[in-house]
């Protein structure tokens, strides 16, 4: 790297919950395959795990909304979340920043893992093919921001080299944060006011 050139910020983004919707899909799936049961409204999702709050529900509900998620075509059929593709694209043309899609897979990765792929490629084309990474630890991964709906992320890493920004969603919105950790709203609350503040 030439002297005084100035390193490229980099951008890691999550997946569900940021770029793809996850919930919506999860609770319309759900009522159709289980019209008859009872389910969680969006504003009542607490927690990141649907799986356990439908548990808490009952009991049998649990593997019924996991049947849900782990079915063939589910993460190839989210619909984009309101902004994301626009602002993804955005970001990754601007002077000095790269950006990565930063997601994990499910346990049950057969459907997902292809799935993903093929929800990046049909949605914002091969170059970002080339920039997804599918990890269960995000703490090992290089960068300066990671965009992401999970309240805590940890891994290997104790001290990751990234700045977690919450992206509020549906399960985090009533979530008291700790004064040091930053929301971002939806993507049409200031991104690029926190990637600018990121530079300094
Ligand atoms: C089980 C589960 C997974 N997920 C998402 C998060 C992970 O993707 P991402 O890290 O891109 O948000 C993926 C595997 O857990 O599925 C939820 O958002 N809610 C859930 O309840
Ligand atoms: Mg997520």
């Amino acid at each position: 790297m030439e002297l005084g050139e100035q390193r490229a910020l980099r951008v890691l983004l999550d997946m569900d919950g940021v770029l793809a919707d996850f919930e919506g899909s999860l609770l319309r799936g759900f009522r159709d395959r289980f019209p008859q049961e009872p389910y969680v409204a969006l504003e009542d999702r607490r927690g990141f795990s649907a799986r356990n709050q439908y548990g808490a529900l009952r009991p049998d509900l649990a593997m019924k909304v996991a049947s849900v998620y782990e079915a063939p075509g589910f993460f190839l059929d989210l619909e984009p979340i309101p902004g994301a593709l626009e602002a993804v694209q955005e970001m990754s043309c601007m002077k000095d920043t790269e950006v990565f899609i930063c997601t994990s897979p499910l346990k049950k990765y057969d459907y997902c893992t292809s799935e993903k792929y093929l929800w990046v490629d049909k949605y914002l084309g091969p170059q970002f093919v080339d920039r997804l990474i599918l990890t269960r630890d995000k703490t090992v991964v290089l960068g300066d921001l990671l965009i992401d709906d999970k309240d805590v992320i940890q891994g290997q890493e104790k001290k990751p080299s990234w700045e977690h920004i919450l992206f509020t969603c549906c399960h985090n919105q009533h979530l008291d944060l700790p004064a040091s950790k930053r929301r971002l709203n939806s993507w049409s609350d200031n991104w690029r006011e926190i990637l600018e503040n990121k530079r300094k």
